[in-house]
């Protein structure tokens, strides 16, 4: 069986199956680059797939745990393999599906085996340590065991590197996992699944399902044999479900949204400022939880970084992902795109100044493009200075000094992730000691998180766990005290 139906019907895999849902209906898959373009089908599942699901995870996972980390991380060699072998069609798909361009989307694939490879070679280093004990006949150590079965539940903006890099260290440790991928890009997380299918897992240790947030999202945050939820997304859904799964006891660990700044020294270097604000601002069309929103400029460069910036970013083009010119493609969904539209309206009755751009942008095939804008006269109380945009949209502010700047980048509920550019040592220790942020960047974008080091905010943007890198273990493993006497 494969991952289609001949008409594109993407299916869910659940027990090592491609299998249609109870429900027989599907949910569609459109190109945000032409929403005419129908990517596929995928299953509108029911609380009884998912009820399938979780009993697959369970009897699979009793088998997994048994395998040793090298035995688990070969496996997961081959998925690396197979998704290495596939990236250029899994690349295009998630173009087509969330309109990145297709060297992000390139580039986040190969990051996906990487990540894959990185925690393949974790099954092969220590799960615990030894403790002296105060019986000095007695053997003491700590040892990292599987939780069970982890609910996996993942937005559209980053379709391959999200899902891999929760339910690759998941599944290194010996739990098994059911990915409840975002609707929007659900036909590139299938042919990540595929990959997986294709390397021999063995069954019931990954599941795949399909359907609405409110109903396999919730239910995995619900069902009482789901050991723990790892969710990336809004924060209004992050926190519901982080209270569904405390509720019940479960463990769970959310990554929400940023409102990161940049903040312009005097001292700097300013063409890279410029270069960090553009790349890690409207990159991705600005749909990355680390995204630079807020660029705070000191006053002796306020209008020379303002007119450089102008300049460049008068020269992106818009438009649709696959075509080679395009350095930023459209809006991920109908629904960001007018989000978006809506955060520029308030942004101007709230008295910020649109300096550039922000208009729609008419093609024939009707996609979901809006231009870069650019608000100058920004201030910390206006609604665009606060909320997260999730879109392409850079708003200007103008200080005094490094202390104020600090303080106005520290004036919003989140904490992702914050930049500075300075050559002064001196701002950059303040930077550093009182920025509120879980990732600190110094003369360098606020995106780009590497997958060995620990990823995640302070703050309303995560519940203060982090994934990624070693911090992976913390979340996906619990611990066993062994105490042993002869
Ligand atoms: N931190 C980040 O990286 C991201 C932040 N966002 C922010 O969120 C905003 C809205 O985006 P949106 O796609 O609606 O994000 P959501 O948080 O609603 O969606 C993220 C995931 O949660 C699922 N979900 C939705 N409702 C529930 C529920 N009740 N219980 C469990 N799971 C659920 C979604 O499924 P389904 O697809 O079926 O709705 C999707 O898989 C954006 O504008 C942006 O500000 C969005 C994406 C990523
Ligand atoms: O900046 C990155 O590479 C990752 C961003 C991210 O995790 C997100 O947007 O959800």
């Amino acid at each position: 069986m494969s991952v289609t139906t001949e008409t594109q019907n993407y299916l869910n895999y659940i027990n090592g199956k491609w299998s249609e849902s109870e429900s027989s209906e599907q949910l569609k898959s459109t190109s945000p680059a032409n929403p005419s373009e129908l990517l596929g089908h995928v299953q509108a599942s029911t609380k009884q797939d998912l009820e399938k699901a979780v009993e697959a995870a369970k009897a699979g996972q009793k088998k997994w745990k048994k395998q040793s980390g090298a035995e688990r991380g070969n496996l997961l060699f081959k998925v690396a393999d197979i998704l290495e072998k596939n990236l250029d069609e899994v690349a295009e798909t998630m173009t087509r599906e969330m309109g990145k361009t297709l060297p992000e989307a390139k580039g986040e694939t190969a990051r996906g085996v990487a990540i894959l490879r990185y925690y393949a070679g974790e099954g092969m280093r220590k799960d615990g340590d030894v403790i002296p004990s105060t019986d000095r006949s007695a053997l003491m150590f700590s040892k990292r065991v599987p939780l069970g079965v982890v609910g996996v539940i993942t937005p559209w903006n980053f379709p391959v590197a999200i899902p891999l890099w929760k339910m690759a260290p998941a599944l290194i440790y010996g739990n098994a996992v059911i990915l409840k991928p975002a609707t929007e890009a659900a036909v590139t997380a299938a042919k990540v699944i595929e990959c997986f299918d294709q390397a021999g897992l063995p069954e019931g240790v990954i599941n795949f399902v399909t359907g609405k947030g409110s109903v396999i999202g919730q239910g995995l945050a619900e069902h009482k044999d789901v050991t723990a939820v790892t969710f990336t997304g809004s924060n209004a859904t992050g926190n519901h479900i982080g209270q569904t799964v405390a509720a019940r006891g479960g463990k769970y660990q959310l990554e929400m949204g940023g409102k990161n700044p940049l903040i312009v020294a005097d001292d700097c270097d300013l063409d890279l400022a410029v270069d960090a604000a553009i790349s890690g601002g409207l990159k991705s069309t600005g749909q990355k939880c680390t995204c630079s929103s807020r660029v705070i400029v000191q006053e002796g460069v306020y209008d020379q970084f303002k007119q450089k910036l102008l300049e460049k970013v008068s020269e992106i083009n818009v438009g649709d992902g696959l075509e080679e010119q395009t350095w930023m493609g459209p809006c991920a969904t109908k629904e960001q795109y007018e989000t978006v539209q809506k955060y520029i309206e308030i942004g101007q009755k709230e008295g910020a100044e649109l300096v550039y751009g922000g208009r729609l942008v008419q093609s024939d095939s009707k996609g979901y493009y809006i231009e870069p804008a650019v608000f100058d006269q920004v201030t910390s109380s206006m609604t665009i200075a606060q909320e997260e945009i999730f879109g392409p949209v850079l708003a200007l502010m103008k200080v005094e000094t490094i202390e104020e700047a600090i303080e106005l980048a520290n004036d919003v509920d989140f904490g992702l992730s914050a930049s500075i550019f300075s050559k002064n040592i001196n701002h950059i220790l303040s930077f550093i000691d009182d920025i509120e942020a879980g990732l600190v960047r110094i003369n360098s974008e606020t995106a780009g998180v590497e997958l060995q080091a620990p990823f995640g905010g302070m703050k309303a943007s995560s519940s203060y766990s982090r994934e990624q890198g070693e911090a992976a273990k913390e979340f996906f493993t619990t611990m066993k005290t062994v105490f042993l006497k002869g």
